[in-house]
Formats: C-alpha cells, sequence, structure tokens
C-alpha cells in the first residue's frame, strides 16, 4: 500500500496511545491521520501535533485508506453500521477491540470486508508494544504492512484467532498486571527504608532490565534467577516467602479468572 492515512475511530486510552506511537515512530506524518471522538476536547495535544481531530466518523473513514477501530467491544456495532456505507474494497479495516471475532464483525457489516484484529497494549504510545496480529482475507502486501506499522511501534506476534483472547490477556492486561507487579516492589521498597520517587526508579528500572535480559539473551527466566540466587542467600529467602504467600499461583489465577472473563 503506497500513500495510506490512517482513521483511528475512537480516540480513548489505546486510540490516543496509538496515535502518540505513530507520531514518536515517524512511520507516517501527522496530517496523515485522523482521530475521533464524540466529544473531542480531550484530544487538543494530539491536534495541535498536526493530526486531524474530529467527531465525524463517516468523513474520517472517507479521507483514509486504514481504519483502527479503537472503541469499547458494546459500541463497535453502532460504529461499524455507522461507517459501512463509506467502506469501500479499498479500505483495510483493523480493530483492536477486545473479543469480537472477525466474523462478529462482518456479520455486523452489510459487506464483508478484509478486517485485521491487532492486540497491542497501551506502551504502543512509546513504541514498546507487543501487538498480536490475525488476519482473514487479506492480501500479503496488506498483512505485510500490517506488521511493518506494528513493527514501527514495538514488537510482532502473528497469532491464530483463536488466540486472541490470551493475547489480550497475557499483552494488553500483562500492562496493568506488570504494573501493580511494580507498584507492590515500590510499595515493599519505602517500607524497608526508599522515599517514593527513588523505590518507583528502582523497581521499574530492575524490572525493564530484568525484561531485557529475557528478550536480549532468550534464556529462561529460572537460568537468570539462578545467577541471582547464592545459597543461603536473601534472594531465595525472598522468593520462597513469596512463593509460599502464592505469588506465582496468583498470578497464574488471575490471568485465567482474565480470561475466562472476555468469553
Ligand atoms: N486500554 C487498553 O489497554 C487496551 C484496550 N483494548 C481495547 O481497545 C478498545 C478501546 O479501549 P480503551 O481505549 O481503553 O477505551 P476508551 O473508552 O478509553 O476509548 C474508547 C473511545 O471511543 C470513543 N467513542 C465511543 N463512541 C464513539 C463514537 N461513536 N465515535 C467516536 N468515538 C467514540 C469514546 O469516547 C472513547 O474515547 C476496547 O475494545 C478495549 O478492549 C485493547 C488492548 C489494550
Ligand atoms: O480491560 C479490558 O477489558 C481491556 C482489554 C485489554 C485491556 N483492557
Amino acid at each position: 500500500m503506497s500513500t495510506t492515512n490512517i482513521a483511528i475511530i475512537g480516540g480513548g486510552n489505546l486510540g490516543t496511545a496509538i496515535a502518540n506511537g505513530l507520531l514518536q515512530s515517524s512511520f507516517c506524518d501527522a496530517t496523515a491521520i485522523t482521530i475521533t471522538k464524540r466529544n473531542t476536547t480531550t484530544l487538543t495535544r494530539l491536534q495541535q501535533k498536526g493530526i486531524h481531530v474530529t467527531s465525524d466518523n463517516v468523513a474520517a473513514v472517507k479521507n483514509s485508506n486504514v481504519i483502527i477501530i479503537a472503541v469499547k467491544p458494546f459500541q463497535i456495532k453502532d460504529i461499524l453500521q455507522e461507517i459501512q456505507s463509506a467502506l469501500t474494497a479499498q479500505h483495510l479495516l483493523i480493530s483492536v477491540v477486545t473479543g469480537v471475532s472477525i466474523a462478529d464483525m462482518n456479520e455486523m457489516l452489510q459487506h464483508p470486508m478484509a478486517i485485521v484484529r491487532a492486540m497491542p497494549n497501551t506502551a504502543i504510545a512509546i513504541q514498546q508494544s507487543i501487538t498480536c496480529i490475525t488476519t482473514q482475507h487479506t492480501t500479503t502486501e496488506q498483512n505485510e504492512w500490517v506488521i511493518h506499522l506494528f513493527n514501527q511501534l514495538g514488537k510482532t506476534v502473528l497469532i491464530e484467532e483463536k488466540l486472541m483472547n490470551a493475547a489480550t490477556v497475557l499483552g494488553a492486561c500483562g500492562t496493568a498486571f506488570a504494573m501493580r507487579y511494580i507498584r507492590a516492589n515500590i510499595q515493599g521498597g519505602i517500607e524497608i527504608g526508599f522515599d517514593a520517587a527513588t523505590a518507583s526508579l528502582i523497581a521499574a528500572q530492575t524490572v525493564k532490565g530484568a525484561a531485557e535480559l529475557l528478550l536480549t539473551t532468550q534464556t529462561h527466566p529460572e537460568q537468570e534467577i539462578d545467577k541471582v540466587t547464592t545459597p543461603k542467600g536473601c534472594t531465595i529467602a525472598g522468593l520462597n516467602e513469596m512463593e509460599h504467600q502464592g505469588f506465582s499461583s496468583s498470578m497464574i489465577k488471575g490471568i485465567a479468572a482474565s480470561f475466562h472473563k472476555i468469553g
């Protein structure tokens, strides 16, 4: 796909994160991006950076060839019905909506079309998302373009659609789970003597470093843990106490609960 105008329908948490990531990536000019919201007052900052901001979804679709739907699941049916008269075979539809299948979307539309489901997370705002992608009836060129797009905004994984709910939990809800883990570290750090700002810096950078170790060296977490745990030392004492208190079990149960909530 050569010239590309991108419309983001739904300028909420994820929609604005995608817009910010696109701006930062220089993937396209700000003027090639349109973002919509019924009340656009919260989008002023994006407008100041050159992005088109409007509450007119149909106009946004007409002026774009890639449409990213970023509304809540209960809002997608109305949105698709609103924009379908403006959708043509030249449009590529990308949905980041949770739990709504490609078949569901095609049922909501009068005419079936090429649809991609993408599941990014909010770190897309700083080009650090993991985005799981599944496609149907798209061309190889469209698939390559979508992967190229999300590669500018972090890392991508192509998955089968049946794994999309699992991807939502691990990759998208995962940002919140990681934040809670970091927050607990900060709370512990304050209890053992740090001020909140210093505890926050140490906790966040430590988690970032641990993640980078895995991504860079491709090792298993337990191999990295072995390098930290001195026999009879403080690390293993802390780890064992965490496990006695149900740390891994609570994470696994939380992930499963999150998964079952989607449906
Ligand atoms: N927030 C996250 O971390 C992630 C969210 N998702 C999915 O992305 C979708 C959006 O999530 P959020 O951004 O968190 O929700 P949100 O509620 O913050 O954003 C949705 C936006 O759509 C706007 N909207 C509603 N009706 C509209 C209409 N008729 N025309 C234009 N805009 C309209 C709302 O005003 C709101 O700003 C959801 O389906 C969610 O499950 C997926 C991955 C991560
Ligand atoms: O909590 C939710 O339903 C959405 C899905 C992924 C992140 N937030």
